[in-house]
C-alpha cells in the first residue's frame, strides 16, 4: 500500500483533509472496478477527478461517502477523513461524518429531495437535526443559505416544493443542503452535467465561492475535463479504474504526460474550450474485472508499441505533485504538448 505521505498524487499542503491510499474496489462478483487509487486533498483545496464514463470516478467517490451500491465493497486501501478512519467505521460514525464534515452533490438532484416536502423544511430540518437549532434559527439560516447560493426570493423559495424549481435551482438547493454543515470536504459528482452551458458554468463559479467563503475542499468529479479546468487547482485523470496522471491543472493542460490525457483534451466542451471539435476517443475502455498485463489504454493509443503491454507500469513520480503512468513517459515528452 502506497504512503499517501510520499505518494506523487499526495496535496502538496502539510493538512490534509482527505487522504485515499491503495484503494481497490470490486464489484458484482469480485471484478475489480478501482485499481490501488491514492491521492490526497489540502485544507481549501480543489480537486478535479476525470475520466470518461465508467474510469471509476464514480465508485472512487462513493467509497470516501460510505455509499457504495450492494454489490461494491472495499477490498483494500484506507480512507482518511481530517484524521478520522473511515474504512470499516461504524454506522454512529457514519451518522457523524456524512452530512457534516462531508457534503454531497449528484447529477440528479431531484430524486435527493423529498417530493412531499417544501425544500425549505429539508433545509432547515438538516439545521435542526445536525446543528441543533431552533425552528426560528433554522428558518432563517435556510433563507440566507438559499441567497447565498444565487437563489433569488429566498424566502418565497423556501415554501416551494422541488417540482416547482428547474433543474439549475435543484441543484443549487441541493447544494445549500450540503454546505449547511459546514462540511470539510465537499464532494460534487457530475453534478453540473445534466445542465445547460450557461447555468453550469454558474455552478462551477458558485461551487468555487463557496470553497471560499466557507472554507471547504471541493472534490469535483466528472467526465469533462474543461470543468475542472475552469475550477480545480489539481487534477487527477482516471482510465481503467486507475489514476494515469496528476499535478496541477496548469501543468498537466499545458504539458500532459499520458496520451489519455491528451485525448481527454480533445473531448472537452465548455467554457473557453467551446470552440473545439468535439472527437470522440477512437475505440472502448477496458471492461470492468479485464486482467491487462501492461498499460490499460494501449489498445486506444496512438503511440503504443509492445513494451506498454509487457508489464504493470507504474505511476512515475515527476516531482512537485507530477505523475504519470506511461511506459513511454520520456521520449513522449515534447509529443504530446
Ligand atoms: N453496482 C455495480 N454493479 C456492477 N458493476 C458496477 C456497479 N457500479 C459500477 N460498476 C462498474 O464499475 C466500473 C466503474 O464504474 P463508475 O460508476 O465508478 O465509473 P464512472 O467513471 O463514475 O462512470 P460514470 O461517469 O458513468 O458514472 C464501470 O465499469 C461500471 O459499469
Amino acid at each position: 500500500m502506497s504512503d499517501p505521505t510520499t505518494s506523487p498524487t499526495t496535496s502538496p499542503t502539510a493538512s490534509p483533509v482527505l487522504e485515499v491510499s491503495g484503494l481497490q474496489v470490486s464489484v458484482g462478483d469480485h471484478l475489480v472496478a478501482v485499481h490501488d487509487v491514492s491521492f490526497s486533498i489540502g485544507l481549501g483545496e480543489s480537486v478535479g477527478l476525470v475520466g470518461e464514463s465508467g474510469s471509476g470516478k464514480t465508485l472512487t467517490c462513493r467509497s470516501v461517502l460510505g455509499l457504495l451500491p450492494a454489490t461494491g465493497e472495499i477490498d483494500h486501501g484506507r480512507i482518511v477523513l481530517g484524521g478520522t478512519e473511515l474504512t470499516g467505521a461504524s454506522r454512529r460514525t457514519w451518522n457523524d461524518v456524512r452530512g457534516t464534515r462531508l457534503g454531497a452533490v449528484f447529477q440528479d438532484s431531484a430524486s435527493y429531495l423529498n417530493p412531499s416536502l417544501t425544500v425549505g423544511h429539508q433545509l432547515a430540518e438538516q439545521l435542526r437535526v445536525k446543528r441543533g437549532m431552533s425552528r426560528s434559527d433554522a428558518h432563517s439560516r435556510a433563507v440566507e443559505l438559499f441567497a447565498e447560493v444565487g437563489l433569488h426570493d429566498p424566502e418565497g423559495v423556501f415554501h416551494q416544493y422541488p417540482h416547482e424549481l428547474s433543474g439549475g435551482m435543484q441543484q443549487r438547493v441541493l447544494i445549500a443542503i450540503s454546505v449547511s454543515c459546514e462540511p470539510e470536504l465537499l464532494i460534487a459528482d457530475e453534478a453540473t452535467t445534466a445542465l445547460d452551458v450557461v447555468i453550469q458554468a454558474e455552478i462551477l463559479d458558485l461551487l468555487d465561492r463557496l470553497r471560499e467563503t466557507h472554507g471547504l475542499s471541493l472534490l469535483l468529479v466528472t467526465h469533462d475535463l474543461a470543468v475542472v479546468a475552469e475550477t480545480c487547482e489539481r487534477i487527477l485523470v482516471m482510465y481503467g479504474g486507475e489514476i494515469v496522471e496528476s499535478g496541477t491543472t496548469e501543468e498537466v493542460l499545458a504539458r500532459p504526460r499520458h496520451p489519455y490525457t491528451q485525448a481527454l483534451m480533445g473531448v472537452a466542451t465548455i467554457g473557453t474550450w467551446e470552440r473545439r471539435s468535439l472527437e470522440i476517443i477512437p475505440g472502448q475502455p477496458p471492461t470492468v474485472g479485464e486482467d491487462m498485463p501492461g498499460c490499460r489504454f494501449a489498445p486506444r493509443c496512438r503511440f503504443a508499441t509492445d513494451q506498454c503491454t509487457s508489464g504493470p507500469i507504474a505511476l512515475t513520480d515527476l516531482g512537485e505533485g507530477r505523475a504519470a503512468r506511461c511506459a513511454r513517459i520520456d521520449e513522449l515528452e515534447g509529443a504530446l504538448a
